[in-house]
């Protein structure tokens, strides 16, 4: 695997409490003085890991129903890393019966972001247990979302590479609404065929379903906020609150865009080419 002798490694053991802590401190900062981002605050500077050799620590951003669930798990099970989604974190909460659960349930399905807070509790909850377990590296997929979660990462530890997956607006609504899930192993499956001819120099795409197996086809629920209304919502804020986390990447020269050419097929083998994670691996993990 070509790319990753290149990737430097950090350490996941103490990512987790540096995360929180330097959330309390962001949180101070903007007590005492809005205008100071956390990650420029002296103290927030004394506790940046040091990258070490060998792990993997990649972020996927991209619009709602592009995709990062699909290619970061995918990629999760070929590098041996850990796929860290915080839309599961929240579904997790918010059907658990935990204090914070009737609160997430109305932001989500509303299509509203959580509070950076929240957020930042629930990853380092989950970077905690996969520390315990002795996980390390991760591919991070919906974090961060906002200028401020970026910044917070950035100022906590080294991302290597983010990957940006794009798609045109109408696949993604369809893909959205056409998204089915299992209850019982959580696999997501899709109904919607997607065909859009192309326009105006935009190539078409077409994208089979993905039918779910025997097993699965009878336990499929919809996401409550697959909605048309809510996608809309979750995409008109995608555009306004995340999409400038490319721009913070793109300027810090790490930023990899990948445009979607079709379905799984199609995408999943250029993705690695793009990677340049190599053939024989690519025949491995694709069967
Ligand atoms: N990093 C985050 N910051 C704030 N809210 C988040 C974050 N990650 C997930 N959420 C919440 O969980 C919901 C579902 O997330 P996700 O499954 O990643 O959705 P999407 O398909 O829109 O990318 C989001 O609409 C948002 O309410």
């Amino acid at each position: 695997m070509a790319a990753l002798s290149r990737i430097p490694k950090t350490s996941i053991k103490s990512l987790s409490s540096c995360i929180s802590r330097s959330f309390s401190i962001t949180k101070l900062n903007s007590e005492i003085d809005l205008k100071v981002p956390s990650f420029l605050s002296h103290n927030s500077l004394l506790l940046r890991q040091e990258p070490k050799e060998g792990n993997i620590q990649w972020v996927f951003l991209g619009c709602p129903g592009v995709g990062k669930g699909t290619y970061a798990s995918r990629l999760s099970n070929f590098l041996g890393v850990p796929h860290i989604a915080t839309g599961d974190l929240v579904r997790e909460e918010l059907n658990s019966s935990g204090p914070l659960a009737s609160q997430l349930k109305e932001t989500v399905n509303q299509g509203k972001l959580v509070s950076d807070e929240i957020i930042i509790s629930l990853l380092s909850k989950r970077l905690q247990a996969g520390e315990a377990k002795g996980e390390s590296g991760f591919i991070l997929d919906g974090f961060p979302r906002t200028i401020r979660q970026a910044e917070i990462l950035e100022g906590v530890t080294d991302i290597d590479l983010v990957v940006n997956l794009k798609l045109r607006e109408e696949a993604l609504l369809a893909k959205c609404l056409g998204r089915r899930i299992c209850v019982e192993c959580g696999r997501n499956y899709n109904i919607a065929c997607i065909d859009i001819k192309g326009e105006n120099g935009n190539p078409g795409i077409y994208m089979d379903p993905l039918p779910a197996p025997p097993q699965c086809a009878p336990k499929l629920i919809q996401r409550a906020d697959d909605t048309e209304e809510v996608v809309k919502e979750r995409l008109r804020i995608y555009y306004e609150k995340s999409q400038p986390v490319e721009e913070f990447y793109r300027s810090r020269g790490k930023l990899l865009e990948f445009d979607l050419p079709g379905g799984i097929p199609e995408s999943w083998p250029k993705l690695l080419e793009a990677l340049n994670l190599d053939h024989e691996d690519k025949c491995s993990a694709a069967a």
